[in-house]
């Protein structure tokens, strides 16, 4: 299922960031402090760092997301100044590396545990459901009008997840206000 909603997921994203004009890239994004740029450069290293998580399913060697704190945001901030069609090169090279290590895998490797970048242990099974998460999520920052495609199970998924998370960060107030339709509370970008 997961691998599905991926595919769909990817297939829809690599359309949205082949359609953007290359002036859009230097534009500001929904994220604070990301251009549409910095935006497309995330998903590309994001890729390759969920990549590294399906490595470590299939061999067993320990290669964590990110090494460090700093090498995330060092990627983006650098894969933002690329040429846009560069850009639109690595992030569809990346999704097919991510698809090919993903299909590799074996029943056994599957059921493996690897650790998030969020300090998180989790079975290889959820690598394509994080990846769903970042390509619908982004897709919908560089094309808002995405939402309505996408499966019930996996917006069910999705929002689940979200409240789980948004009450974990103290925000159940201003989430039942929105979610009642009472207050248009605002609610900091939650990936
Ligand atoms: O949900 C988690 O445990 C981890 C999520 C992430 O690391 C987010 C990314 O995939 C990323 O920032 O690349």
């Amino acid at each position: 299922m997961y691998l599905t909603w991926m595919r769909a997921g990817t297939e829809r994203l690599l359309e949205i960031v082949d359609g953007l004009e290359e002036p859009r890239f230097a534009e500001p994004s929904p994220l604070p402090g990301w251009t549409i740029g910095h935006l497309v450069a995330h998903l590309h290293f994001n890729a390759r760092a969920l990549g590294r998580l399906a490595s470590w399913a299939a061999t067993g060697v320990e290669t964590p997301m990110y090494d460090g704190a700093g090498q995330r945001e060092q990627e983006i901030s650098a894969g933002a100044t690329l040429r846009p069609v560069v850009l639109k090169g690595l992030v569809r090279e990346s999704a097919a590396e991510l698809d090919g290590l993903l299909s590799a895998l074996t029943d056994e490797q599957w059921s493996s545990s690897v650790v998030t970048a969020q300090g998180r242990t989790v079975s290889a099974e959820e690598i394509p459901w994080l990846r769903v998460r970042e390509v619908v999520v982004h897709g919908a920052d560089l094309d808002g009008d995405t939402w309505a495609q996408w499966p019930e199970e996996l917006l069910r998924a999705l929002v689940v997840e979200i409240v789980e998370q948004r009450f974990a960060r103290g925000q159940a107030a201003a989430l039942a206000g929105v979610l009642t339709g009472r207050s248009p509370a605002p609610l900091p970008p939650w990936l």
